[in-house]
Order: C-alpha cells, then structure tokens, then sequence
C-alpha cells in the first residue's frame, strides 16, 4: 500500500481538480484456507490405510478468490456506497483498503491513513463505555486531555445514556446495536482521510441511523472520503452520491448511486 501526495484540507486543487484519495489498480484479493477439508468425509479405509502406513494427513490448502481483478478511483469529498450479493467481496475489499490485507496482483494507493469502522472493531468488553471511548480517542492519536474533552460529546451522540446510564456500565453488558453505535460515535469524532464504515449503521435504531447519516456528510464536508459497505439500499441512497456494485469479485457498475442501486435492485429482483 503506497500513500499519495495531496494539498492537505480541500477537495480540489487550485486549477479545480479532483484530487484522489483512493486508487484501485487491478486489485486480486485472495483468502488461502489452510487444513480446508475437501467437503467429502475420508473413507474409514483410507484412513486405516494412513494409519497402517504412518502416512499423516497431508494438509489442504483451498483459495477464494474474492475480489477479481477490481479498479477504481475515489476523490476527496465523495461518499461512495459499495453494494452487491452476500459474499460479492465488499467487506475484504474494504480490508485491504484499510491495509489490513495485503493485495495479491495489482495495487492500492492511498492519502492518509484509511480507518475501517467495522462491527467487530476491537473496544473491551470488561470496560465500561466511557473508559472505552477514551481509550478510542488515544487508540486516534488524540492527547488525553482531548480525549477527555471529546468524551462526554461522544456519549452524547452515541445516546448509549439514553435509557439509563450505561457509559459507566461494561461493554459486555450493551447490546450489539448499543456496541455499534458506541464504536461508530467514536470513530466519527476525528476527521478521517479515508472512513470505512461496514455495516456499522445497520444495527442502529432509526433515530440513530438519521444522526450518523447526517454525520457522514459532515465528514465529506470536511473533504474527507467515505465509503460504506451497507445492504440497507435506503441508507447508501441517502449518504452516498456514488456507489460501486460488486458481484462474485467483480464490479458490474460504478455510477450515480440511483442508477446502480436502480440496477442492483433490478437484479436482485430477477433472481
Ligand atoms: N477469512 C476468510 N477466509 C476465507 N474466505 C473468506 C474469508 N472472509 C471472506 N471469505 C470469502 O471471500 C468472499 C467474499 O467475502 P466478503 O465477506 O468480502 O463478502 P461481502 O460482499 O462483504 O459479503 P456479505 O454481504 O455477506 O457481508 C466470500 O466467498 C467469502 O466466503
């Protein structure tokens, strides 16, 4: 994963230009599943045979290659909504976005440092809500005196303290919905160059989901570049002005996100 260079606050350049937060070049993605069994259960013969010849059970390795041959360029200050079927390959993309997963052929190139908002993004569960937002806000590179300015705000908008006072409860005691909301609020109280969000608004309430969509625009005010991974097509229409569709590794369209989701919906649809 290289960085690119690009002024720092505004969407584009002095002549006008767009400038580009994310560039996709061919990408290949690919899991390797080590000791993956073949789906058919060993005969109770072969094995016998095995053990009788102390041959041991010489290990599989089985690929999927989830994302196929995938480009694109994203610009500061867009918001872009990545959809498609379950296991169209949105999520791992978003990984190796995030750096979290090295590019098998072709490249990523970034500005900044992506930051992957996911469901399972790590806060401890044996702290309480408000220790685990201060520590987010350390983890983001704030002073602790920032991070304990910044806390109460993020409560606030997490609205975790609204039946009750939960911040000083432990994580493990929040429901999931309540653990995604407090994980997006903390992310979402730093401006990114590159926000990921998977998924993360799904398990919000409606009054919720209003509050960060309103959010996420704040942040691509701030020319910052976001995308989000969402099977809610009404959230991707209200947050996103692009969207790119995945299908089985591949993208099928890259467009104004009332055309793709128009088509994605059609599709779906068919089916
Ligand atoms: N850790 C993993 N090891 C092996 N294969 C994986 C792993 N994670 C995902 N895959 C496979 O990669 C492919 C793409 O999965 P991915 O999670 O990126 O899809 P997705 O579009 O995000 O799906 P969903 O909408 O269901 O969340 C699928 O075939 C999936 O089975």
């Amino acid at each position: 994963m290289a960085e690119l260079n690009a002024p720092a606050d505004t969407a584009t350049t002095a002549t006008g230009e767009r400038i580009p937060t994310v560039i996709v070049d061919e990408a290949h993605l690919i899991y390797r599943v080590y000791g993956a069994g073949t789906g058919t259960p060993a005969s109770p013969v072969a094995a016998l045979r095995r053990i009788v010849s102390r041959k041991p059970n010489r290990p599989t390795l089985r690929e999927v290659h989830a994302v196929k041959g995938v480009s694109f360029t994203a610009y500061r200050g867009e918001a872009i909504g990545l959809i498609g079927s379950n296991g169209s390959g949105k999520s791992t993309l978003l990984r190796a976005i995030a750096g979290l997963m090295p590019v098998n052929r072709g490249a990523i190139y970034t500005q900044g440092q992506p930051s992957l908002l996911g469901v399972n993004a790590a806060l401890l569960g044996d702290l309480t809500g408000e220790r685990n937002v201060v520590l987010g806000c350390l983890a983001m590179g704030m002073t602790p005196e920032q991070a304990q300015k910044k806390a109460p705000e993020i409560v606030a908008f997490s609205g975790i303290n609204e039946r009750g006072d939960f911040g000083s409860l432990p994580m493990r005691t929040y429901s999931s919905g309540m653990q995604a909301r407090l994980r997006f609020s903390i992310s979402a109280a730093k401006r990114h160059d590159v926000l990921l969000i998977d998924e993360a608004l799904a398990t919000g309430d409606t009054r919720f989901r209003r509050r960060s969509e309103q959010r996420i625009r704040q942040l691509r005010e701030d020319a910052g570049t976001v995308f989000l991974v969402s099977h809610s097509i009404g959230s991707i229409r209200d947050t996103c002005e692009r969207s790119i569709w995945l299908e089985s590794g591949v993208i099928r369209m890259d467009g104004p996100t009332d055309e793709v989701t128009k088509a994605y919906e059609d599709y779906m649809a068919s089916r």
